[in-house]
């Protein structure tokens, strides 16, 4: 949304309804799993604001029943096909709880996309895979020790130049800030460049990851999806 949505606290229902923006049958784009078939559940609304966010999700008023979004899934979803991602917005700004039990329950796998500042009590299940792109100084204490990895987006001029990562507030533009980084490097680290809707840019953003997976150590990922013009 550009910088543009409202912003939105936590909402703590039952979960047995929620508002999503979209279903969408795609190649996961980013982060451990790119290039896997998989169904996306996109939720509304967002507790952040990040001045470069690529997406829409506000425009939508369905607010299917959990039993509605499951059947939706499942009508799209191929056979072959068993990850499901759910994403926003910030996915944890609702109870997506009987969302995720219900689909680890059915032996599908369920990877999160999330800013890490808001959680909701999830079952353990290695197929559960959430994925953490900072936005802030600091995460919520609980998601931290479950976070399987960490995807950082990167753009010139705003990394630290000891770890590479990203050195400026995502809320803020220009406003010096070391977003969260973890105590022990547990978990994987993901450098993904930031789209900033500008070729020479976003040229130099691929490169700047680049260079900085190879410096450090990390895993680079490119937003796959926007070079196949896939949603
Ligand atoms: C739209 S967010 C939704 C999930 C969650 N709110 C989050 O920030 O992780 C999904 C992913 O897109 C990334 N993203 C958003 N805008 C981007 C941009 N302009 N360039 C590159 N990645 C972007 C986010 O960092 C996040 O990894
Ligand atoms: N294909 C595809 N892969 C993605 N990975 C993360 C996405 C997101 O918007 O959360 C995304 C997306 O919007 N499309
Ligand atoms: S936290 Fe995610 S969805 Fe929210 S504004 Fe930032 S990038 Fe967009
Ligand atoms: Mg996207």
């Amino acid at each position: 949304m550009k910088g543009k949505n409202k912003l939105r606290r936590q909402e703590l229902t039952d979960g047995r309804e929620l508002w999503i923006q979209e279903v969408f049958y795609t190649l996961q784009g980013e982060g451990p799993f790119s290039g896997q078939p998989s169904v996306f559940v996109r939720t509304c609304g967002c507790n952040l604001k990040c001045f470069w966010c690529d997406t829409d999700f506000e425009s939508s008023t369905w607010r299917p029943s959990l039993d509605e979004l499951l059947e939706t899934i499942e009508n799209i979803r191929p056979s072959f096909c068993d990850l499901i991602v759910i994403t926003g917005g910030e996915p944890f700004r609702q109870n997506i709880a009987p969302l995720v039990e219900t689909l680890l329950g059915r032996g599908l796998r369920v990877q999160i996309e999330t800013n890490g500042t808001l959680w909701i009590e999830l079952p353990e299940s290695e197929r559960l895979t959430i994925v953490c792109s900072p936005k802030t100084r600091g995460l919520h204490p609980d998601i931290v020790p479950r976070i399987s990895a960490y995807k950082y987006v990167l753009s010139v001029d705003e990394v630290d130049a000891e770890d590479g990562l990203p050195a400026r507030s995502t809320q803020k533009e220009n406003y010096v800030m070391r977003l969260f980084r973890q105590k022990k490097a547990v978990a994987p680290i993901y450098v993904m460049p930031r789209d900033d809707g500008d070729e020479n840019l976003n040229e130099r953003n691929r490169a700047l990851c680049a260079d900085i997976a190879m410096r450090h150590g990390y895993t680079l990922c490119l937003q796959t999806h926007k070079m196949l013009a896939l949603r």
